[in-house]
């Protein structure tokens, strides 16, 4: 990969729920931010919680806010203490395509992937997060710190710009990069020193090895 290609590929870090993690994203280079909206995450934060982080990100990145199968009250009352740049949603493309009017905001639809022939058609949002089909006993549809073969994504006509998610760590994100040809990646567990902790210096790790030429 060129040293150009490589330098422009764009990096979310979810989970934020700390300071010094937010610090470290935003000092790494981070394009977005993701804070996870879902209350058997362990990630989950409050909206109050998050509102005091995105006031001290300040724009250096965007803001990502992920839900899972969400009523429209619970995003409803997150925007109302957080302005969420896109909303990032578990639920099915036509419900996704409604809260994307319903709320003026862009979405990012996530879709569990172990196939090629399971890779998406066009569907009318803004963004795809392709990651890892969840376990059938996994108790979240996301951040489960699994990779798929990502080899499946070569070459794929994508119907809108997507982020490549599921198991990515510093260790792997050059070779998951290689193989998928993806320009954006999005990591939570991956930057992380154990559930919902995430560790500073592996978020720096992670966004300098995806961005090696
Ligand atoms: O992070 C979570 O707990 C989570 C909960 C419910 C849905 C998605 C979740 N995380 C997202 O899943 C992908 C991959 O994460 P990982 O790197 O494999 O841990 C990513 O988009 C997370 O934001």
């Amino acid at each position: 990969m060129s040293e150009d290609r490589a330098s422009r590929i764009k990096v979310k870090i979810c989970g934020i729920r700390d300071e010094a993690a937010l610090d470290a994203a935003v000092d790494a280079g981070a394009d977005w931010i993701g804070f996870v909206f879902f209350p058997r995450s362990p990630r989950f934060i409050t909206a109050p919680e998050a509102a005091v982080l995105h006031r001290r990100l300040d724009g250096k990145a965007s803001a990502v806010g992920l839900f899972v199968e969400p009523e429209e009250g619970d995003i409803e009352r997150v925007l109302q203490q957080v302005p969420l740049d896109i909303l990032q949603l578990y639920t099915a493309p036509e419900r996704a395509r409604y809260l994307r009017e319903r709320f003026r905001r862009p979405v990012w639809l996530a879709h569990g992937v172990s196939r090629r022939d399971q890779l998406p058609a066009a569907h009318g949002l803004d963004g795809l997060v392709i990651e890892s089909r969840p376990p059938d006993d996994a108790s979240r549809p996301g951040g489960n710190g699994l990779a798929f073969d990502w080899s499946i994504l070569r070459g794929w006509q994508a119907p809108t710009p997507w982020l490549l998610a599921g198991g990515l760590t510093p260790a792997n994100v050059r070779e998951a990069i290689e193989l998928s040809g993806t320009s954006a990646v999005d990591v939570s567990s991956g930057v992380e020193s154990s559930p919902g902790c995430k560790d500073p210096a592996l978020i720096h790790r992670f966004v300098r090895s995806a961005r090696a030429d």
